[in-house]
């Protein structure tokens, strides 16, 4: 079976594409401490994995709290529903259904199609694919064609207005969903851009709580815990962050009552975050498995590591409201040595996480006259991870591609080599033996 739905519980108002662990621990926590009444039905992104697993226990799960000193163990029952990543025509049904209100989305970075200049994908092959299956009729493969497809079946069954939230780690998420989108519908000529302009208003969120992939030791420890067997428990830190800017036509859970912010202007907290914790998560990422660590507070063990994360704080954070206590909170959050998080996950798909996160700052810095030596160090580390020596044409070209100009850029590549010298002198600590982290999906 690869769809479930519990019949006596209450019917979904909320949509999820991208059912994964941070969803689990995230909006499905909101929505269940904001306003238990409300429901979600999710489609994981690619396989039917997880869907199947949840399914076969009701698709409830156990949270586990993970702080320094202790877990606390929460069930969640928000959750009702988990179809595979190809059920295209029940994602159409629901999306199509008036008692829907909300569509969230946790797709990873990769899932907006962005183009290699960052902007709106119209030169990215997926996004060029998607337009031809569309207009053949064919399946959509990406997140944006199945949900305009699921737009689509809204908008013959007059479901009426809904909110398109989007949670992933993407500066100005909502809009470049809401672009995408109207790119695909004005491309397949679906006369739907009209109807999007006046139905689909595109939430732009910062959603945050470091959550690792579950590991099987999770699930024996949920099962010893709790007495259930439970095969999709997610272990997650106990800070939780949700600041959201933009309209609900049809509403929405009071995800206030579980401490999520509203505000006029997202900007100044996504440059926090994505800069702050997940540019400094990339650094840890690229630079400390050469240093022989597997996970972020093994990273923030080691004195050097920590010193080329301040060091890029002390630049990354100029401007920033509340810099000080927001490091000062990410400094524990990352040394929770209970909490597991892999270096190879959030390595994963860099280059497209440097292109947003680190390059804008690099050259932001570089005009105005800031240091941009610590940043640097994360595209050194980049180029290192990814075997590529930083004066060879293979750098000329994997540097273009990040910015291009980049990779001729002299003063750019000498300031590159100051911290590809830094990155040298650290040594390669790995072992040859293999890490044991893993994860289940
Ligand atoms: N895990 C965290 O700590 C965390 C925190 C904040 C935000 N996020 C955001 O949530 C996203 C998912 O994280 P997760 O921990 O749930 O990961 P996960 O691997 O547990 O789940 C990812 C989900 O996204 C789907 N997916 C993967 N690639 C996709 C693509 N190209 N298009 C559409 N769907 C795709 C997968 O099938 C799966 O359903 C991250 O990429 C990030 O943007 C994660
Ligand atoms: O895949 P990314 O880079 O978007 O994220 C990897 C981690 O930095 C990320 O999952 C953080 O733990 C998260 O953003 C915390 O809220």
């Amino acid at each position: 079976m690869t769809g479930y739905v519990e019949p006596t519980r209450p019917a979904p108002r909320i949509v999820h594409l991208g059912l994964g662990a941070f969803h689990r621990a995230h909006q499905v926590w909101f929505t269940q401490r904001g306003d238990p009444s409300w429901r979600i039905a999710a489609f994981p992104g690619r396989s039917a994995r997880l869907a199947r697993v949840l399914g076969a226990q009701d698709c409830r799960y156990t949270l586990v709290e993970r702080g320094p000193d202790g877990d606390a163990f929460h069930p969640m029952t928000a959750l009702v529903a988990a179809y595979g990543a190809d059920r295209q025509t029940e994602l159409d049904q629901l999306v199509a259904s008036p008692a829907v209100k909300v569509v969230t989305l946790t797709i990873t970075e990769a899932g907006y199609l962005l183009g290699p200049d960052s902007g709106i994908g119209s030169a990215n092959p997926m996004l060029q694919q998607e337009i031809m299956a569309l207009r053949n009729g064919d399946h959509p493969r990406t997140a944006p064609g199945r949900l305009l497809k699921a737009l689509a079946a809204r908008r013959e069954a007059g479901g009426g207005p809904l909110a398109i939230v989007s949670c992933d780690n993407v500066r100005a998420n909502g809009a470049r969903m809401g672009a995408v989108l109207r790119e695909l519908a004005c491309a397949v000529d679906w006369d739907l851009t009209a109807w999007l302009a006046d139905n689909a208003s595109f939430v732009d969120t910062v959603a945050d709580r470091i959550t690792p992939a579950t590991t099987e030791d999770d699930i024996r420890l949920v099962a010893a815990a709790t007495g259930h067997h439970d095969r999709a428990p997610v272990v997650t830190e106990p800070f939780a962050e949700w600041v959201l800017a933009g309209e609900f036509p049809s509403g929405r859970p009071e995800w206030e009552r579980a401490g999520a912010v509203v505000v006029d202007d997202i900007r100044p907290f996504e440059r926090r975050k994505l800069r702050l914790l997940n540019g400094a998560h990339l650094l840890l990422a690229l630079a400390g498995q050469k240093r022989g660590h597997h996970t972020v507070a093994g990273a923030m063990s080691d004195p050097v590591l920590v010193r080329f994360v301040e060091d890029y704080w002390s630049t990354a954070a100029k401007g920033l409201p509340e810099a000080g206590p927001y490091q000062h909170r990410l400094r524990a959050r990352f040394t929770n040595t209970r909490i597991r998080h892999s270096l190879t996950q959030i390595a994963t798909d860099a280059e497209t996480k440097l292109r947003e996160r680190i390059v804008p700052l690099v050259t932001e810095l570089r005009a105005g006259g800031g240091d941009p030596h610590p940043a640097l160090r994360v595209v050194a580390a980049w180029l290192s991870a990814s075997e590529i020596a930083a004066d060879s044409p293979r750098a000329c070209a994997a540097l273009d591609r990040l910015a291009p100009g980049w990779g001729t850029n002299r003063p750019l590549r000498r300031a590159l080599q100051r911290a590809v010298t830094d990155l040298v002198q650290l040594g390669d600590h790995r072992s040859p033996s293999k890490s044991t982290e893993g994860g289940i999906r």
